[in-house]
């Protein structure tokens, strides 16, 4: 799949999946709609309370109207009160629902996404979904969703000016239009200068993760004088967009500012005509100018939020989008028993990219459980790239993988994961304990398991003469563990739980003579019952081989006993003897 067919563009048509998460809510926001309700028919409260002692109290002197006027104001405030603070509670439930539910669903989606989708992009780009859950989040349970409860109700405040003081209300009918129209200006203007802004602000965190996944690196040979230049460019692409959205952000809102103004000097104008008319009252001009105020501060309000629902629309989207992309098979129709090991490669084919050269190109291989078998080959032959089709990472373009006869494609990551142990080229190692990081794929594993493991890649020592043994923290990446202790710990990983298959790739690149002799034995013993393996260019690893396989442009250019192979590979050097 390349990146251009990866359907997160914002700008197709959305499926329905963040709908599924979303809709649950729905009772929440009907009864978010009945509370606006009240609230809104409270507000109207005020403007007939001032009506009526402009209008009345004050020309006839009701000391006894004013009474019950005022205690009414009272309880109608005090009501108006709890029902706001119901509708914040309300939105509090939503934002936390939303937060767990589409935050675990698009962290479990990321998990289930085929290797190669994953690849196709950087990490921060994915990362970046979790900022579109955000956003869902805080429109759905903030000021833009109680908005669009309100502004329903502004008919309301619309058609009481019209019954109070109907020359007024043409006023704010004008201005009404006025408003909207500038919201949608705005909106779309706004919209595109953010969607430019979170692209630069992504270029600029891709790079600074990288930086700072690197620190060493860049400390040690003083990067910083190449990456700083492409840092300033990143960072002032996205300055200049900052101030481009921040500039037309300002322009809107002063220009909602001065249009609410106009409406409420027009209004009063239009109002004072009227009463020198004698169309309506002065109660009535004060009333209506109230009434008025409630209705423009949601539509200056939405100048302000047509921004967040444009933002939402397209978080919506993407998230949709993402929802959407292919996974990894997720459940098995029947639970079989752990194979006993028989790996076969049938005709593999295998590219990067769809229109990309073979990586693997025929590759027909079966190895059987006892004996190790070394994948050997120059840099670039495909070595890497076999045994992560072997893993099942990879669907071959052509061909396929069976283990003991059955196609891999039919399991799901968890079985695999459970019968192949594998020890990747680049190390990952996770923040935790050495116990953690060895039955971090096994969480069921005893103590008697990780033990047995961790003998297995020798390092059960080296832990317990740690002061805290297993319960050693190894730091972010395994970062405060030796290069060496690194990887025995990623080979207890691999070990643990007793895979009938283990694919281990270059397992002592960075093991000491010593433990590089352990290794050898541990795996020859384990290979008596087991299919095991190795890529790996070490005479020492390879002197304990039953057969060897030699990779040559991602095609397989010999295979045979380690005894016929091993002479033609190192004429002059006897297996076992070190490389310099
Ligand atoms: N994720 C990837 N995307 C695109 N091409 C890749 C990717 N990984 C590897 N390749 C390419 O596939 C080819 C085989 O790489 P692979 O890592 O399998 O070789 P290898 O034999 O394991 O090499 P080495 O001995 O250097 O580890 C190389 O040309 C490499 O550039």
């Amino acid at each position: 799949m390349t990146t251009a067919s990866l359907p997160l563009d914002p700008d197709r048509p959305p499926p329905s999946a963040v709908r599924t998460v979303l809709g649950p809510l729905g009772r929440a926001f009907h009864e978010l709609l009945a509370l606006s309700l009240f609230v809104n028919l409270t507000a109207l409260a005020s403007p007939v309370f001032v009506l009526q002692i402009y209008d009345r109290v004050v020309y006839h002197h009701g000391l006894s109207t004013l009474q019950g006027l005022v205690l009414g104001m009272a309880m109608l405030l005090s009501f108006d009160f709890i029902m706001r603070q119901a509708r914040t509670r309300i939105m509090q439930t939503v934002a936390l629902r939303l937060e767990i539910d589409l935050g675990r669903r698009v962290f479990e989606k990321l998990n289930a996404l085929p290797l190669r989708v994953l690849e196709e992009r950087p990490a921060d780009a994915w990362q970046r979904l979790f900022r579109d859950v955000d956003v869902v989040r805080n429109t759905v349970s903030g000021a833009a969703a109680l908005l669009i409860c309100d502004l329903p109700f502004t008919t309301f405040f619309l058609i009481m000016v019209f019954l109070l003081a109907q020359p007024v209300g043409w006023v704010l009918v004008t201005a009404f239009g006025v408003f909207v129209g500038l919201a949608i200006l705005s909106g779309r203007a706004i919209h595109k200068a953010s969607m430019h802004e979170r692209d630069s602000v992504g270029g600029r965190d891709g790079l600074l993760g990288e930086v700072l996944r690197g620190r060493t690196t860049v400390k040690a040979l003083a990067l910083e004088r190449s990456l700083a230049p492409e840092y300033e460019r990143l960072l002032a692409t996205q300055v200049a967009g900052s101030i481009r959205r921040g500039g037309l952000v300002d322009r809107y809102t002063n220009l909602g500012l001065v249009l609410s103004v106009s409406t409420s000097v027009a209004m009063t104008t239009v109002g004072a005509l009227a009463i020198m008319d004698q169309a309506m009252t002065v109660g009535g001009l004060v009333a209506a100018n109230m009434l008025g105020g409630r209705l423009l501060a949601p539509l200056n309000q939405l100048m302000g939020s047509w921004r967040t629902f444009a933002g939402f629309r397209q978080s919506m989207r993407r998230l949709d989008a993402f929802l959407g992309l292919p996974e990894d098979r997720r459940t098995q129709a029947l639970a079989l028993a752990p194979p006993s090991g028989r790996l076969q490669a049938e005709a593999i084919t295998f590219r990067y990219k769809p229109d990309g050269p073979p990586r693997l190109e025929g590759v027909s291989l079966t190895i059987e459980p006892g004996g190790i078998t070394a994948l050997v080959g120059p840099n670039g032959s495909g070595k890497t790239t076999f045994l992560k089709v072997l893993l099942g990472l990879y669907p071959p373009a052509e061909g396929r993988v069976l283990l003991d006869g059955a196609d891999v494609a039919q399991f799901t990551r968890a079985e695999l994961a459970g019968w192949v142990g594998y020890l990747p080229q680049e190390i990952v190692l996770f923040e935790g304990t050495i116990r953690d990081a060895i039955a971090m794929g096994h969480p069921d594993l005893d103590d008697e398991g990780v033990a047995a493991a961790a003998r297995a890649a020798q390092v059960h020592e080296m832990v317990l003469d740690l002061p805290d043994g297993y319960a050693t923290r190894i730091g972010e990446g395994g970062r405060l563990l030796s290069g060496g202790m690194r990887q025995r710990v990623a080979l207890a990983r691999a070990l643990a739980g007793t895979p009938p298959v283990l694919l281990l790739d270059e397992p002592s690149s960075s093991l000491d003579r010593l433990a590089e002799e352990g290794l050898a034995h541990t795996l020859a013993e384990l290979a008596r019952t087991r299919t095991v393996v190795v890529v790996s260019h070490s005479p020492l690893l390879l002197s304990r081989c039953k057969s060897v396989v030699v990779m040559q442009k991602g095609r397989i250019a010999a295979h045979g006993p380690a005894g016929d192979i091993l002479p033609r590979l190192f004429p002059s050097r006897r297996p076992g003897e070190r490389s310099s």
